[in-house]
């Protein structure tokens, strides 16, 4: 049996302890990029950890509920997850674009809005913004539909890149009235309104959920700490887990999480320890 990791915090032991008394009553929210699937220079060459589909089908079914919460469009989180069609996940549900967007394995359905018309604008004007700011080679705009990243990962120096292109984008941003979210050598212009946070908490009434679980590893995951806090203040359990990569810090997460754990192979290896250490409903 795999070692089940210690939460630095009492209010984190009491959602651990919440969690395995109680696991019909409860569910697992996950962010995708950094906390299932290792980060990678290329979006599109992202892949959950090899352990981590056995060990969500091996837990899911003693659970509520399993809900991947992801800044990705859903269809992309599905296809890049390999979700579809996984014995033990027939109930996951994936919501997308910051939870605008959502997909039902039980249903195969896939829920989308029509993209803010903002999006359209900065999409016309960025690359010429780009060239004006002489944007580093390297720097590469990723299309989502409901919104656009430009990412610097890629850049000779992503950090200064990243400083570089910054406000200019958070200007683009309002100009068009959408928001910039910053995240891991990525800034994503999208809507307003929707965040992990409001999307959690709906999907958790929906649910009627007892204890939660949410693990992220990016500033975009904070909205989703904010919730769970709020839901302890009310007295439900909650358990705080940050993915943490030691040569890109998001101390800002770490530093709330009741339990950090390594990347998407400690989120895998704590997953598999849950699923080993609770009951079938
Ligand atoms: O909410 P998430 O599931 O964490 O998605 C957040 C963003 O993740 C992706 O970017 C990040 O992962 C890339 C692949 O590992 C990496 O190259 C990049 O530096 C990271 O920021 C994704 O490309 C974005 O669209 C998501 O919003």
């Amino acid at each position: 049996m795999g070692t089940l990791p210690v939460p630095v915090t009492a209010a984190g032991r009491t959602g651990l302890d919440a969690l395995l008394a109680r696991p019909s009553d409860s569910v697992v929210a996950l962010d995708f990029d950094g906390t299932l699937a290792p980060i990678v220079a290329d979006p599109t060459q992202s892949r959950p950890h090899p352990a981590v589909l056995p060990a969500l089908a091996q837990l899911a079914p003693k659970l509520r509920a399993v809900v991947v919460i992801t800044g990705r469009p859903a269809e992309t989180a599905v296809a890049y997850g390999g979700f579809e069609g996984v014995a033990g996940l027939e109930h996951l549900t994936v919501l997308g674009a910051y939870g605008a967007e959502r997909w039902d394995a039980a249903t195969a359905r896939l829920s989308s809005p029509p993209p803010h018309p903002g999006i359209d604008r900065v999409r016309a004007e960025l690359p010429d913004l780009l060239r004006r700011l002489e944007a580093p080679e390297g720097t590469r705009v990723e299309d989502k539909g409901h919104a656009l990243a430009v990412h610097t990962r890629r850049a000779v120096d992503p950090a200064r890149a990243y400083r570089w292109l910054r406000e200019p984008l958070a200007d683009l941003a309002a100009r068009h009235e959408l928001h910039l979210e910053p995240g891991r050598f990525v800034l994503e212009i999208r809507p307003a309104g929707m965040d992990k946070g409001t999307a959690l908490t709906a999907f958790l009434d929906e649910c009627d959920a007892g204890p939660v679980l949410y693990a992220g590893d990016d500033l975009g995951d904070l909205a989703a700490f904010d919730a769970v806090e709020e839901r302890r203040r009310t007295g439900e359990p909650g358990l705080l887990v940050c993915s943490g990569d030691p040569d890109e810090q998001v101390t800002a997460l770490q530093d709330r999480a009741d339990l950090v754990v390594q990347g998407p192979e400690g989120v895998a290896e704590l997953l598999t320890a849950l699923a080993e250490r609770t009951r079938e409903p």
